[in-house]
């Protein structure tokens, strides 16, 4: 979202149910800040009085003097009121606003395709969220009273200050229009917003590789590394100082000019008050005025700096929604509306090709293969070579550029979101579980399943050697008082979950990457179970576990460049011949190395 937008209107769009609140604050401080003027009036009216008695001498009216003064307190003390309660409706509007703009946040990011949060990492949404609804949280509750003040306010300064004497009025009004446009022309619109732009860009990077930096911890200690060696935050860091420190001194002059004008008054008012002292005949007049000017004066200058402190935050504010909605304006996966049900669970590549981003290589070049319903398959090949990205794609985390993908005969951009993720299960690299029980981890593969579903999928699983040894079984919650898995554990209980999912179709990636022997020989046991009747692709670095599959694909820079069952495929004396010898090579260097994990 380049486009720009009215703030107010923004904001009106995400108060929901407190658009009331919102109002009310508005009108309560712009009331308010009428308020806050008055005061000035009466201190004129006695003033006038007091002129009056130290010239003509006669009776002080003295309860008329009282009654200005409780007028004084009484109108304060209103004006007080009736911010304090714009300040109570901005701060719950605020709240919701930002309730309301999480919200959202989340259900849109909730709603996009797999291919958006491979590509944002989870710390880096929750930063964008987080600071940007943070900050326009701070400017609804604290500065929006203030905004509808800052309209009301200057209309009642410029007629009180003309009124009283015009010629005055223009004296105090020449340093605040220099004042402004020198704020103006060295800092426009159009700099303040690039200015935001680029400060939340350097406060962003910086907080990113600050996520990086905290994420990899363990190594930098391990190799007794410091802050220093970890170039990105640093160099971000150092990024964003100079930048501040570069925009900072770039306002040096002009603002030191306009702070120097609008706290120059006196400068111009005076000699104006001499000129006019000498041509006035009504004396009083000018020097009830003159000292009404006087004690004005500090009430303009604050709020012409309120004013400018508004406006910065105004734009710092807009630049915040702008970076949520622009996150927000992803575009998503077009999902067909007449959604049709594959008539079986086998799958199909048709000359896909396919690249991340259009300034990539092609990750995928023309791949067209089949896979018959209960078919067990392999991907190998040299990484980078593609295995995943067939993966991801057969999921629909992201499109081909070219070609089609069917399942049971059905492009899988017929098949309904809904329908596509019941019909596959995918056993990631890493098995993320939440931080809650072991029950409902395994739950999460259905939620309507019994009790005893869920415990016969962690016996299928071959899970209950990791429940016994916890002293509160399958209630145990994972990450909490010190209790955490392993990485074969873990993978225990996923592959429990997917049992429970129970779906057709099975995409192990790299499953038994992290896995002791002992663990890999009980994962061993549960893929068996998993497996029985199912479609499966897996993605496999170790030969060895992949050599009784029904067909091999050896996936090399974006091609399909061998298939075949294992022994075929050692017989072509290609590729994969050389693969497997490596591999073997490797088992038996561990071998003599007396370690094998192969
Ligand atoms: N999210 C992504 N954005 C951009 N490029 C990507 C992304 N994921 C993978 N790639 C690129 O696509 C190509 C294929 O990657 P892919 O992950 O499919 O390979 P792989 O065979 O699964 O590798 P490995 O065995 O190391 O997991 C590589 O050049 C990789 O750099």
């Amino acid at each position: 979202m380049n486009k720009d937008f009215s703030l107010i209107g923004k904001i009106n769009e995400y108060t929901g149910k407190y658009k009331k609140h919102f109002i009310l604050s508005w009108i309560f401080s712009a009331i308010s800040g009428v308020f806050m003027m008055m005061p000035y009036v009466f201190i004129y009216f006695i003033m006038s009085e007091l002129i009056d008695f130290f010239k003509f001498g006669g009776e002080l009216n003295s309860s008329l003097l009282l009654n200005y003064g409780w007028s004084i307190v009484g109108i304060t003390v209103l004006s007080f009121i009736l911010y304090f309660t714009a300040l109570m409706l901005s701060h719950t509007t605020a709240f919701n606003v930002r309730k309301n703009m999480i919200l959202s946040s989340i259900e849109k990011i909730q709603s996009f395709n797999m291919g958006f949060h491979l590509n944002n990492t989870s710390g880096k949404l929750r930063k964008i969220i987080e600071k940007n609804t943070a900050d326009t949280e701070t400017f609804i509750a604290h500065l929006l009273p203030d905004l509808s003040q800052s309209f009301v306010i200057p209309i009642a300064i410029l007629i009180l200050i003309l009124s009283f004497d015009y010629r005055l009025g223009i004296a105090c009004l020449i340093p605040i229009l220099i004042g402004f446009f020198l704020q103006f022309v060295s800092m426009g619109d159009k700099k303040t917003k690039e200015f935001n732009r680029l400060y939340q860009n350097a406060l962003e990077e910086m907080n990113n590789s600050g996520v990086e930096y905290v994420r990899g911890i363990s190594v930098v200690k391990v190799f007794n590394q410091s802050v220093y060696s970890f170039k990105n935050f640093y160099k971000s860091i150092i990024n964003y100082k100079n930048f501040v420190l570069k925009y900072t001194l770039n306002f040096e002059v002009p603002f030191s000019l306009f702070n120097t004008m609008i706290n120059g008054i006196f400068f111009f008012i005076i000699p104006t008050a001499i000129v006019i002292y000498n041509l006035t005949v009504d004396y009083k007049a000018f020097i009830l005025s003159f000292i009404f000017y006087i004690v004005f004066m500090p009430a303009i200058t604050t709020t012409l700096l309120k004013i400018l402190y508004i406006a910065n935050h105004a734009s710092v504010t807009k630049e915040s929604i702008r970076r949520i909605e622009n996150m927000l304006n992803y575009d998503d996966l077009k999902y067909s509306k007449k959604s049709i049900s594959p008539k079986d669970y086998g799958i199909s590549f048709e000359d896909v090709s396919f690249k991340y981003s259009k300034n990539e290589k092609y990750a995928l070049k023309n791949i067209s293969f089949n896979i018959q319903q209960g078919e067990v398959i392999a991907l190998v090949g040299p990484s980078g070579g593609g295995k995943t990205t067939i993966a991801n794609l057969i999921t629909r985390f992201y499109d081909p550029e070219k070609g089609s993908i069917k399942i049971g005969g059905v492009d899988v951009k017929d098949i309904s979101k809904n329908e596509l993720m019941d019909i596959i299960s995918f056993v990631f690299q890493e098995n993320r579980l939440f931080k809650e029980s072991i029950y409902e981890n395994v739950r999460y593969g259905k939620l309507d399943a019994s009790k005893q579903e869920i415990m016969k999928a962690l016996e299928k699983a071959q899970c209950n050697d990791i429940i016994e040894k916890l002293e509160n079984g399958v209630d145990t919650v994972i990450g909490r008082d010190g209790i955490y898995l392993s990485g074969g554990e873990m993978q225990r209980i996923a592959i429990a979950r997917a049992l429970l999912k129970n779906a057709p179709i099975i995409i192990l990636d790299e499953a038994t990457a992290f896995t002791d022997p002992e663990n890999e020989f009980k994962i061993k046991q549960s893929f068996d179970e998993l497996l029985k009747g199912k479609t499966v692709i897996m993605i496999a670095h170790r030969l060895s576990t992949i050599k009784n599959v029904d067909k091999i694909y050896l996936v090399d820079d974006g091609e399909i460049i061998e298939s075949g069952k294992h022994e075929e495929l050692l017989q072509k004396e290609g590729k994969y011949l050389r693969m497997w010898n490596e591999f073997t090579n490797s088992i038996n260097w561990k071998f003599k190395g007396g370690v094998n994990n192969a």
